[in-house]
């Protein structure tokens, strides 16, 4: 595998994505607290967080499915809190995401998995790789191929280890043909190897295809070789944002640091 990529430049200044002053309680947990943020298009954002500091929420929060207590969000130009069911239906036909656990279907074959990210566009469901239009079915073997899985195109999806089934539901992914991918630590539950294999080749395909990518994620250094940007959260505040390029490890582990939650608040505003 080669090594991450040179920080290519940032192919466009518009913003495909704002939040602005969110905040989403759980009860009484405040999960994230007043963040603004806007990703541009064809940037590779990267949250980085302790656990519980707020990153899942974000992205749900994204593309709708967790709803905001305050603030605002708009993507691709929808405002995603007060959309309807049908506006955040054809919000998260263009936004992918992929999951910890894959959520391939295990009993399926890879193919059909792949297929599946392609339903949006169809207007009847389909049962089985056979009933999807031929030209479909090329495009998904295309995409199994270039996540090294041409191969494995009939088997079930339960049968591959847990770094084929994630490459399985990338390629999932490029079939829904999104703009923008959220990515929730999407190598968590692979051992270190598989999981730098695999998060290189979800950023770079998402890089080769201009895709605004924003991924949580706890391995550093597979952050600071592939984002263009780095936001850091901590109890549900962003106490980082910043370019990747010139970012020391050391600078970035400071999101880490446990803060004494009595001033947490304080402290995080402050950086
Ligand atoms: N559905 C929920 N109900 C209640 N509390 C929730 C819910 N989802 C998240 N929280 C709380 O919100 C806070 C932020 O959780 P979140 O999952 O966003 O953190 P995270 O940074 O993604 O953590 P991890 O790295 O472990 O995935 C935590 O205190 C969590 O317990």
């Amino acid at each position: 595998m080669n090594a991450p990529g040179p920080h290519p430049p940032v192919a466009g200044d518009d913003i495909v994505a704002s939040l602005r002053g969110v905040t989403k309680t759980f009860g009484d947990a405040v999960a994230l607290d007043d963040v603004s943020l806007d990703i541009h298009r064809s940037e590779l954002v990267v949250l980085l967080g302790l656990s519980g500091s707020g990153k899942s929420t974000l992205l749900r929060c994204v593309n709708g499915l967790n709803p905001v207590t305050s603030g605002g969000i708009v993507v691709n130009g929808v405002r995603v809190d007060g959309a309807s069911a049908r506006q955040l239906r054809t919000l998260r036909r263009d936004v992918g995401f992929v999951f910890q656990h894959f959520n391939l279907v295990g009993r399926l074959s890879c193919l059909e998995n792949v297929l599946v990210g392609g339903l949006g566009r169809l207007t009847i469901p389909r049962y089985g790789a056979l009933t999807y239009p031929k030209a479909m079915r090329r495009q998904a073997l295309d995409h199994l191929d270039r996540v090294g899985l041409a191969d494995f195109a009939e088997r079930r999806a339960d049968t591959l280890s847990g770094g084929q089934q994630q490459r399985v539901a990338i390629a999932r992914t490029l079939m829904q043909q999104p703009s923008i991918v959220l990515a929730d630590e999407p190598v968590a539950s692979l051992d270190p190897e598989n999981a730098g294999i695999v998060m290189d080749l979800l950023f770079r395909v998402c890089i080769e295809e201009k895709l605004t990518v924003v991924c949580t994620l706890h391995q550093v250094d597979l952050a600071l070789g592939w984002a263009h940007r780095l936001v850091g959260l901590r109890n549900g505040v962003k106490v980082m944002d910043r370019p990747a390029v010139g970012i020391s490890r050391d600078e970035v582990m400071d999101i880490y640091q446990r803060v004494d939650p009595e001033t947490s608040d304080a402290s995080a505003r402050s950086l």
